[in-house]
């Protein structure tokens, strides 16, 4: 059943999308699972590991991101196998589930914008949004004595200088340097610091519950059934320790390149162009002068003194949006 976990919350009938499979429990290999309602899963430890966070990782928030869908797909069916073991508490999520029946990013609103306490907007991904941070709020609450841990998983939309890397969201809290061990264990390439509040669902777990969060992207979004898993095992097994409650594998900190944002560039009018053409990588870099953005209100973006690199780029965003970061690098330190 845990296996299918997936496809069945995808099937639910969207009139009564929890009702086939909800407060539905199994055992497994050291523990259990309780579904908790439409793309909300608990993995619950007999004991727990003396090792072991209290861990969200989400998938699916954007609907056409499906590596991070099957890569986890496939940590469930080994657990349903007995091949691997549950050793902490863990809360699995599958984000926007008609967004990812329609394989489309989102499908009014982009819900990785949406993650604050304050949200009052209508519409179904504001809905969902409220219950994410609801199931994540009585998570947190239930294993208050466990450090925080949450895992967003994404693919970008374009090809990358570095195709696996870590968002890193802005928040008063430290990052611990553990996890850019864990991250360079886990074949990550590169890590991006945030610098101003963003409203993602990492940043929602960082800023408001102090837990270790991250948006990781995972290469690049393809359909289901075409992605290339194997550049993912490490990852995959990072993501089985951190069910077992064990320590993950760990790297060195220099596999890792560090950027930080120097500048943000929203979409301010109608009236809106990157100034470079559509499929460049992310990380690609712009000389000292070069104008990368045009807006009718805010003006040009011009790269300053030092060179920039740009990722995220997007033109195509919604009024008052991120339309693409310019980064720095910077040195990742493990104090
Ligand atoms: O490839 C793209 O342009 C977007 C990929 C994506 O969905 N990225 C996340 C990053 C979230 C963050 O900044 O932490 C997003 O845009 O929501
Ligand atoms: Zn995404």
């Amino acid at each position: 059943m845990l296996a299918e976990w997936l496809t069945a919350s995808l099937e639910a009938d969207a009139s009564s999308p929890d009702r086939p499979i909800k407060g539905r429990e199994g055992s497994l290999k050291g523990g259990r699972y309780r579904i908790e309602g439409p793309g909300l899963l608990r993995l619950i430890p007999d004991t727990v590991g003396a090792d072991a966070r209290a861990c969200v990782l989400s998938v699916g928030i954007h609907g056409n991101e499906t590596a991070p869908i099957e890569l986890l797909g496939d940590c469930l069916a080994r657990l349903e196998a007995g091949l691997a073991s549950v050793g902490a508490p863990v809360l699995v999520i599958l984000g926007n589930l008609e967004a990812i029946r329609r394989n489309t990013r989102f499908v009014e609103t982009n819900l990785n914008r949406l993650f604050r306490r304050e949200l009052d907007q209508p519409g179904d991904e504001a809905v969902r949004a409220r219950e994410l941070m609801a199931a994540v709020d009585a998570f947190f609450a239930d294993h208050s004595q466990l450090p925080r841990l949450h895992y967003d998983l994404h693919t970008a939309i374009r090809d990358s200088h570095y195709p696996r890397f870590v968002v890193d969201p802005f928040a008063e809290t430290r990052t611990d340097s553990e996890q850019w061990h864990w991250m360079a264990g886990a074949g990550i390439q590169a890590a991006l610091k945030q610098h101003q509040h963003s409203w993602t669902f990492s940043h929602y777990s960082k800023h408001y519950h102090g837990a270790q969060a991250f948006t990781l992207e995972l290469g690049k979004a393809l359909p289901f059934g075409h992605n290339d898993l194997e550049p993912l095992e490490p990852m995959g097994r990072l993501i089985q320790s951190l069910i077992a409650g064990q320590l993950p594998e760990s790297g060195e900190i220099q596999q890792l390149d560090g950027f930080a944002v120097a500048v943000e560039v929203f979409r301010e009018s109608e009236d809106f162009a990157l100034c470079f053409a559509d499929d460049i990588p992310n990380f690609t870099e712009f000389a000292p002068g070069t104008v990368v953005a045009r807006d009718a209100q805010a003006g040009d973006t011009r790269i300053g003194d030092e060179p920039l690199k740009v990722v995220f780029p997007n033109a195509r965003v919604e009024l008052g949006a991120r339309a693409a970061l310019l980064v720095r690098p910077v040195r990742l330190t493990s104090a």
